[in-house]
């Protein structure tokens, strides 16, 4: 019998959207039963969207290369909007499907749970498959059988454990139905910005899709790894880390292909430095799957007694970049641009979020929710509560960072600042990280007008780090002392 003749599998597209190393898709095109390619766009419920801005913006054109991919391989991408367990079964009938195939999606395992107990029960044959993981997370316990929650062992117990499995290359085809069920179109669900249409400059920088993610791999394993642990922490570098977040974020690569492809180098400090960047994502969803509430709820609970404190007015001057601190400023910018921001500046101007304005870290993680393009609800909401302190196995409180260090330090000669916030571009080096201690006559020559041209300071940084410590002595009976360092 031709595989058109025989019932389809059902094949549902999550944050999986690839044909490399698929392993639902590849188990389906194995068996020879034709495939229908779905993707769902579901109302908001737990766990499940909807997407911030900047991913909708990203969800659209990685849609449209999967369709492309697929049509190479003589199948289509159908969309459908509703409800999951209603959409597949609906599917299902149309089709005379009999099986549904889809890979892991740890955030939504809960809801996936329902969704499949109501498509058991109408006698779909059902496959689940690996998620977007190195290793998933029940197979990674301590001596003692628990989760891990400190990342160094977890980084040893991974290594004790050999290389991650080889990934699985992209089907030669993939056998179509005889006849395709209709798809929405991906213009009416309206994901990409118009008026205003602020992600003018995002397709400069990005190209979603396999294929972009592929060519980002490519360049980076070039060249920028060989000095990546050196590089890395340097915003003013351009292009010295892999921007593959956005990519890993939609599934668009896998893992275990990044780190095969690594395996090709030579194993230095930089290779493996890059390797343990990869497993701290791991490990953030190690912890989300252990802490389900990890983007609402404070791990340490302590710190639910925390005086947070909301001004709309600060709030807002840290979304726009308008803070008067030219490096927190140059990656709230960034990140309005290019819907990403350098992971030593989303330190930055989260610790600054936090612990200078003393606004809930909750706050800063939902706006990275609505302008990152690589949001992660691991990653994202572990990073936000590693900065508060409030995580696990997190950076303590009393490490403030200061901003005009900070600044001074990763980007010395101010690039990064200057190509974010071009109104301090003829302010001499030495103040390019402290505007307002500059003399009248050098911000004259340089053109500012402190408070019209670029802010004043909303905060003194010594006075705020003061007042955020003795919150959190009290809260915590801890002395708040700073470390100078930072
Ligand atoms: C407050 C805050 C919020 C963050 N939110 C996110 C988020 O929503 N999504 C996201 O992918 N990363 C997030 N990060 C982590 C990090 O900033 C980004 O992963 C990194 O900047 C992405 O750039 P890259 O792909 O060039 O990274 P590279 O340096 O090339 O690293 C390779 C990969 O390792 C992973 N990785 C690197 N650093 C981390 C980290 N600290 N935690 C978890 N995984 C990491 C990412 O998947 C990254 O693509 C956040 C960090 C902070 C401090």
């Amino acid at each position: 019998m031709s595989s058109d003749h025989q019932p389809p599998i059902l094949l549902w597209f999550r944050k999986d959207l690839r044909l490399d190393d698929n392993g639902a898709l590849s188990q389906a095109c194995e068996s020879g039963r034709p495939v229908v390619c779905i993707y769902i766009r579901e109302p908001k419920q737990d766990g499940i969207g909807p997407l911030g801005g900047a991913q909708e913006w990203w969800l659209h054109h990685s849609l449209e290369a999967l369709a492309t991919a697929l049509a190479d391989k003589g199948n289509r991408l159908i969309l459908r909007s509703g409800e999951a367990a209603k959409v597949l079964s609906g599917l299902a009938q149309e089709t005379q499907a009999e099986a549904l195939f889809y890979n892991r999606h740890y955030e939504r395992d809960a809801a996936d749970k329902d969704i499949v107990g109501a498509l058991k029960s109408s006698g779909l044959e059902i496959k689940r498959f690996r998620g977007q993981l190195l290793h998933d997370p029940e197979t990674m316990k301590t001596g003692s059988g628990g989760a891990y929650r400190v990342y160094s062992p977890f980084w040893r117990a991974l290594e004790k454990d050999g290389e991650p499995r080889d990934p699985v290359s992209a089907p030669s085809r993939i056998p179509a139905p005889g006849s395709f069920p209709k798809s929405e179109a991906l213009k009416d669900w309206s994901l990409l910005p118009t008026k205003p249409d602020w992600a003018t400059e995002f397709g400069r920088i990005w190209q979603p899709g396999e294929a972009g993610a592929h060519k980002k791999l490519k360049r980076f394993l070039k060249k920028p790894i060989q000095t990546y642990k050196s590089d890395r922490d340097h915003p003013g570098l351009e292009d010295a880390t892999s921007l593959l977040s956005p990519h890993l974020a939609f599934g668009e690569i896998s893992p275990a292909r990044i780190w095969h492809e690594t395996k090709g180098l030579e194993a230095t400090n930089d290779v493996i430095h890059f390797r343990k960047e990869l497993v701290w994502r791991e490990f953030s969803y190690h912890l989300l799957v252990e802490f389900p509430k990890l983007a609402t709820d404070n791990w340490n609970d302590k710190f639910d007694a925390f005086p947070w404190h909301f001004s709309k007015a600060q709030f807002s001057a840290w979304t726009k970049g308008m803070t008067g601190y030219p490096i927190v400023d140059a990656g709230m910018r960034q990140l309005w641009r290019h819907g990403y921001m350098h992971n030593r500046v989303r330190m930055i101007t989260a610790s600054f979020l936090i612990k200078d304005l003393m606004i809930d870290w909750r706050k800063g993680e939902e706006w990275f929710k609505d302008t990152l393009v690589d949001a992660d609800p691991a990653s994202n909401a572990s990073n936000w509560q590693w900065v508060a302190g409030s995580g696990a196995d997190a950076s303590p409180f009393f490490r403030v960072f200061n901003p005009i260090l900070q600044g001074e330090k990763f980007d010395p000669d101010g690039d990064y600042v200057c190509r974010f916030v071009p109104e301090l571009r003829k302010l001499p080096k030495k103040y390019i990280h402290r505007p307002f201690e500059a003399p009248k006559e050098v911000l004259e020559r340089a053109g500012i007008k402190l408070g019209e041209t670029y802010p004043k300071p909303i905060v003194n940084h010594g006075e705020a780090r003061d007042k955020a410590l003795a919150a959190y002595a009290h809260v915590t009976g801890r002395s708040g002392d700073a470390d100078p360092r930072d």
